[in-house]
């Protein structure tokens, strides 16, 4: 074994070498990325895990003494905390949400108490914050912050008195009779499980999942409600690469990623569990990816034309970076260059949306992206294909909060006016399905030119958003105000926030990027 794990690999010794070096760079890159998360930052998100559990416990004795349940009962019963996400492979960042699901007796039933007396027991605490929960979703759930991190919540009801605190989800004891909602909220922690045992070594995962995020984020091919691809669309596929590579070292780890799926003939699906798929009937979307939490379930995808040929585009690049990782003069920095939208494209779609309040404009933008898809196919209809860029941009000088989209058009010359019918059909959709309880803000789309952008559309910053947009950046536009811009430690010209200036000091300084 040696450094980080790595392996023999069967190379002549002076490959070896080159290869050393090439995961030590990559390792250090992560360093200065910031990609390791602070020890005082795993503290806090256990301590945050360690609270929730006792809040849970004490959530579910009152449940147990309002049913009226014997004595020896309530004291018996048990609810528990179960970390999955990005946090429970342990590949989050400092910005990451965390992942946990609360998992109860058979009394407790996620409409009568999971979404009503647990919010308010939350709601009661002091370091509990913009508690929602989002019912209608195919996984419904608890969002909140803790202490300022956000959580996402979700319950599964198992027909027993009391969980364990170290319940094996796995095990089909637990599993007997189960509601199809509490099936599909176990299947995350069940799928972060199945990785984990599956991958032959779990550090080189998490090196290689936070390597190709990092690239993922950077090129702008992350993110689900976008059409890319969301977290666990990355661990699959990592942990598929892993599972055919039990020798290799992160540097070629990260190198066969690409050559995997820049070749990948999509849509034959990504199948970690080889018994679990059957071919029978044809697998979901343009790029596939199986669940391995057995029940042959795949992972929700939103991915369009315009969606799955930037990913490809991109793998392509990433292949065409990295094959030659063992030369001289080899460098990790340009896959992981932020993509050059500015340049790329002549045309973007604007998507300026915005409410009377910063609480209403969270719920408001959650609302919408979650229709981003039904938008994007209708600019794929009217105007071709389209970059759905994630960043988010405020534009700090307006009166009302506000969130602002730049979606890139592939076309050189587009009808300006051509936009109306997709705004109307637009606002159609997200009027009409469903049930949007908050209150209704307000929405715009306009077609503007690469000169029109703010100075700054090119820089992806680090700085996670609130409970709505988990998967995106912010960059402000403040051209005109007279805040100085914070940047990260980490990641040099990436706004993390913003610091009052002086009026002299506003004069003398510009954002950059
Ligand atoms: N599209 C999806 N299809 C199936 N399961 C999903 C999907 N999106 C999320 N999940 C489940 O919810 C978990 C948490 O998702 P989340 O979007 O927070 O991603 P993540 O892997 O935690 O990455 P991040 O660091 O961005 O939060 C996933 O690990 C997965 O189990
Ligand atoms: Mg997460
Ligand atoms: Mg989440």
């Amino acid at each position: 074994m040696r450094r980080g794990g790595e392996r023999y690999t069967g190379l002549p010794p002076y490959m070896a070498e080159i290869e050393e070096e090439c995961s030590v760079s990559l390792r250090q890159l992560m360093v200065n990325e910031g990609l390791i998360p602070s020890l005082e930052d795993d503290k806090k998100r256990r301590s945050v895990i360690h609270m929730l559990q006792r809040i849970v416990v004490r959530w579910i004795k009152i449940v147990a003494w309002k049913r009226r349940l014997p004595q020896h009962h309530i004291n018996a019963t048990n609810a528990t905390i179960i970390p999955y996400g990005s946090y429970g492979l342990g590949v989050h960042g400092s910005e990451s949400d965390i992942d946990a699901l609360c998992i109860g007796p058979f009394f407790a039933t996620i409409t009568e108490d999971f979404f009503i007396d647990l919010p308010d027991l939350l709601k009661s605490r002091a370091e509990v914050s913009e508690v929602h929960c989002v019912k209608d979703a195919k996984v419904p759930l608890i969002r909140f912050k803790f202490d300022g991190i956000l959580v996402d919540l979700p319950y599964a009801q198992l027909r027993v008195l009391s969980i364990p605190n170290n319940v094996d989800v796995l095990n089909p004891f637990f599993l007997r009779d189960i509601d199809e909602t509490s099936w599909r909220s176990l299947s995350g922690v069940r799928a972060n499980q199945c990785i984990l045992q599956i991958v032959p070594s779990v550090e080189l995962f998490q090196s290689l999942l936070r390597c190709v995020k990092l690239w993922a984020k950077r090129r702008g091919v992350y993110g689900n409600l976008n059409g890319f691809l969301g977290g666990v669309h990355m661990a699959i596929l990592a942990a598929f690469v892993c599972g055919y590579n039990p020798n290799a070292t992160l540097s070629s780890l990260v190198a066969s990623f690409f050559s995997t799926f820049a070749y990948w003939q999509w849509p034959t699906p990504v199948v970690l569990l080889r018994d679990a798929y059957a071919a029978t009937g044809s697998p979901p979307g343009l790029m596939p990816i199986q669940l391995p939490c057995g029940g042959r379930q795949y992972c929700n995808s939103n991915v369009t034309r315009s969606t799955y040929c930037k990913i490809m585009s991109e793998f392509h690049r990433g292949h065409h970076l990295t094959k030659g990782y063992l030369k001289h003069g080899f460098n990790w920095n340009s896959l992981f260059e932020p993509y050059p939208y500015a340049t790329t494209y002549a045309w973007f779609v604007k998507i300026h949306l915005s409410a009377s309040n910063e609480e209403d404009l969270s719920d408001w933008v959650g609302w919408v992206k979650s229709r981003f898809r039904s938008l994007l196919i209708k600019i794929e209809e009217v105007f071709g294909l389209c970059d759905p860029n994630p960043t988010e941009h405020l534009e700090a000088c307006e009166k009302q909060p506000n969130i602002v989209y730049y979606w890139g058009l592939h076309l050189r010359t587009v009808n300006v006016s051509d936009i109306e019918s997709v705004e109307t059909d637009f606002l159609k959709n997200v009027n009409n399905s469903g049930s949007f309880q908050g209150s209704v803000g307000g929405i715009q789309l306009s077609v503007v030119q690469a000169s029109q952008l703010p100075k700054n559309v090119e820089c992806d910053t680090s700085n996670r958003n609130n409970k709505v947009a988990r998967t995106c950046w912010r960059v402000r536009d403040d051209k005109q105000c007279k805040d100085k811009p914070v940047y990260s430690r980490h990641l040099p010209g990436y706004v993390v926030g913003y610091e009052k200036m002086n009026d002299r000091d506003a004069e003398s300084t510009d954002v950059k990027c």
